[in-house]
C-alpha cells in the first residue's frame, strides 16, 4: 500500500440545516450520552430561533474553498473530502466516497484544537468507526495533530482580540477584562485530559502576544450540557459577567477561544444570551471573532499537513509544551464511563 497521502478529509461536528433536521441532528449529538431530554428540547429552541439552520457547514465549506486554493497555491496537490460527527454529510458516507475513488491513504484535519473527549478521542473514534462501517476498502487516516500552541493560530486569535480590543471606547481600552470562553465539558472528561491546560495556555500566549497582562484575562466556559448534579467546568461565562459587572466593569470583550468558527454555540450562547444578560445588566460587551478562514489559521493548516507530507519539516509550537503528538496515546482523553441513572 502507498504511504503517500493521497487526499485531506476535513472531519467536522455537523450541523442542521433546516427545521427537520434539528431534533435528529440532536439525537446523534446525543445518543448514548448522560443528558436529559429536557436540555434536548430546550437547545433545539436555540436552533428554532435561526429556522433550524447552524452556520457551521457553510463554514466547513469555506474552510475547504479557502485550503483548496492555499493548497493550490503551494503545489500540494491533494483533494479534500470532508465528513462530519453528526450530520451530512456524514463521516461514514464520505469514507465510502473515498473508499470507491481508490484512496488508501488519507491525512485528516479536526475541527478542534484542543484534547480531551469531545475534541479528540471521539473523533478519532468515529473516524475508526467510519472505517469499519466501509470494511477493507477503507482508506488508512492519520490525523493532524492538535495545534492550540502553534504560532500561527495564536497570531490569528490574537488579531481578532486586537480588533474587539479596538471597538471598546479608547479609555478603557487597556484596563477591560477579557473573557476567554471554552466549552464546557463534565469535570471527570477534564480529569483526563490536557484540555484545560491546553487552554489556558492558549490564552496565555495570545494575551501576551497582545501585550494584555495576565490580571485581565480570565478562562471561563459556556454552553454546559448534562445533568444538573453532575459536575461541569466553572464559572459559566453569564455568572461570571455578573461578577465582572459587581467588580464595577463597564465593558468586556468575549472571546470564544475554544471554538474555531462562529457556529450556533458561539451566535446563540454568547450572541444571544450573553449579550442578553450584559444589556440586563448595563456591561458593554464585544465579542471577539473566532479564526474562522482567516488567512493565518488556514496557512497553519497548510503547514501542518506539510509537516506530515515531510517529516523532517520544522513543527512549529510555541509555549511551554512543545508540538503536540502526531498520534496520540491510546489511552489518551478516555470515553467517560456513563453512569448509572438514577
Ligand atoms: C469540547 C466541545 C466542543 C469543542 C470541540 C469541537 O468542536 O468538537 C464542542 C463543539 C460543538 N458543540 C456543538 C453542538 C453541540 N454540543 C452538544 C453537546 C456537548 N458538547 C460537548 C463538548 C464540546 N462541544 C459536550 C461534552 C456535550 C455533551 C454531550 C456529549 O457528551 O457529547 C450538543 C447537544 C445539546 C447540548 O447538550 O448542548 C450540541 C447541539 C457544535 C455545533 C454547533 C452548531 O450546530 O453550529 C460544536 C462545534
Ligand atoms: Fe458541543
Amino acid at each position: 500500500m502507498t504511504d503517500e497521502y493521497q487526499a485531506i478529509l476535513v472531519v467536522s461536528f455537523g450541523g442542521p440545516e433546516k427545521m427537520e433536521d434539528v431534533i435528529p441532528f440532536l439525537e446523534n449529538v446525543l445518543r448514548g450520552r448522560n443528558v436529559p431530554r429536557e436540555r434536548l428540547l430546550e437547545v433545539a429552541e436555540h436552533y428554532a430561533h435561526f429556522d433550524g439552520y447552524s452556520p457551521i457547514n457553510d463554514q466547513c465549506r469555506d474552510l475547504i474553498a479557502a485550503l483548496d486554493q492555499e493548497l493550490q497555491r503551494h503545489d500540494i496537490e491533494l483533494p479534500i473530502f470532508w465528513g462530519n460527527r453528526n450530520w451530512h454529510p456524514m463521516l461514514a458516507d464520505t469514507m465510502q466516497k473515498m473508499a470507491d475513488a481508490g484512496i488508501q491513504r488519507v491525512l485528516a484535519y479536526v475541527t478542534a484544537g484542543y484534547g480531551g473527549y469531545s475534541g479528540c478521542r471521539q473523533y478519532l473514534d468515529d473516524i475508526e468507526q467510519a472505517r469499519q462501517t466501509v470494511g477493507e476498502a477503507a482508506p488508512v487516516v492519520d490525523k493532524i495533530r492538535l495545534f492550540y500552541n502553534h504560532p500561527l493560530f495564536v497570531a490569528a486569535n490574537a488579531e481578532n482580540l486586537r480588533a474587539a480590543l479596538a471597538e471598546i471606547p479608547a479609555a478603557e481600552r487597556d484596563v477591560c477584562p477579557i473573557a476567554f470562553t471554552a466549552h464546557s465539558i463534565p469535570q471527570t472528561m477534564a480529569d483526563t485530559s490536557n484540555y484545560v491546560q491546553q487552554l489556558e495556555e492558549n490564552c496565555r500566549l495570545v494575551a501576551e502576544e497582545c501585550g494584555v497582562d495576565a490580571a485581565r484575562w480570565q478562562l471561563v466556559y459556556q454552553s454546559r450540557s448534562g445533568r444538573p448534579q453532575d459536575p461541569w467546568l466553572e464559572p459559566d461565562i453569564c455568572d461570571h459577567l455578573r461578577t465582572l459587572h459587581a467588580d464595577g466593569a463597564k465593558q468586556v470583550v468575549v472571546m470564544p477561544l475554544g471554538f474555531l468558527s462562529d457556529h450556533m454555540e458561539v451566535i446563540y450562547d454568547l450572541d444571544d444570551e450573553a449579550a442578553g444578560v450584559c444589556a440586563e445588566i448595563g456591561l458593554n460587551m464585544v465579542r471577539a471573532k473566532t479564526v474562522g478562514t482567516h488567512p493565518l489559521f488556514i496557512q497553519m493548516i497548510r503547514e501542518l499537513i506539510e509537516e506530515r507530507i515531510d517529516p523532517n519539516s520544522e513543527r512549529r509550537a510555541v509555549g511551554q509544551f512543545g508540538p503536540a503528538v502526531d498520534q496520540c496515546p491510546a489511552d489518551c482523553c478516555p470515553r467517560p464511563q456513563r453512569r448509572p441513572t438514577k
